[in-house]
């Protein structure tokens, strides 16, 4: 369980992956949340993604810019990627690597933990684009998964994510399987204002 009670520390746990704890203040965050609230007001919705076997995910997820469904990105897009989450990624990959080499996300991820929900280990690979990917954490704190590129299982290493944490994977962790095996409920700041978990993540799709 996250207790607090020592300090939280910038990591690298894998070539490629960062972990920078409290990146963003607390007012901030909740800048982030009522945008993320604003987001679902549309015309984008949050939805469950059914899965080809029809599994349904535990998580609801909101598409910007280019739109994901299991395992393609669509043509078109129903909502533009605002610039400030474009400059909020280049501001993610300036704190993890000193430089974004003109990092341009064109699709954002906003992904909601509710009660019990979690994410099995998966790779993000239908981008062509090898540029990294930024996680933006809001809310309660969960452990996330960065597992190894060649398969679900071990080696791993277990990270908690907190709000404000930024995690960004490129390099040789940018297909590295990764998941959310738990989220602690009711972890999250109460001067938040979020119940849940909220997740941002930006990527380049190359298409
Ligand atoms: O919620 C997270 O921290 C990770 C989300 C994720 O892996 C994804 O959306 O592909
Ligand atoms: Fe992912």
């Amino acid at each position: 369980m996250p207790e607090g009670l020592f300090p939280r520390e910038r990591s690298e746990p894998a070539p490629g992956a960062v972990h920078v704890p409290g990146w963003l203040p607390l007012e901030r965050q909740r800048e982030l949340v009522e945008a993320c609230r604003e987001f679902g007001r549309g015309p984008v919705a949050y939805e469950s993604t059914v899965l080809p076997g029809g599994g349904v995910m535990s998580v609801r997820s909101l598409h910007l810019g280019r739109r994901w469904v299991p395992y393609r990105y669509l043509d078109g897009v129903a909502v533009e990627l605002p610039d400030w989450l474009v400059e909020l990624g280049r501001a993610a990959l300036v704190e993890a690597y000193g430089r974004h080499r003109g990092y341009a996300p064109d699709t954002g991820l906003v992904n909601f933990y509710g009660d019990g929900a979690r994410m099995g280990m998966h790779q993000d690979r239908e981008e062509r684009s090898p540029a990294p990917v930024v996680s933006v954490s809001l809310g309660d704190t969960c452990v996330f998964r960065l597992g190894n590129t060649e398969d679900r299982g071990r080696p791993w290493t277990d990270v908690e994510l907190a709000s404000g944490d930024l995690f960004v994977f490129g390099g040789p962790s940018r297909c590295a399987f990764h998941g959310v095996p738990k989220v602690y409920a009711g972890t999250a700041e109460p001067a938040l204002g979020l119940r849940g978990r909220l997740n941002i993540t930006l990527r380049e799709t190359g298409l």
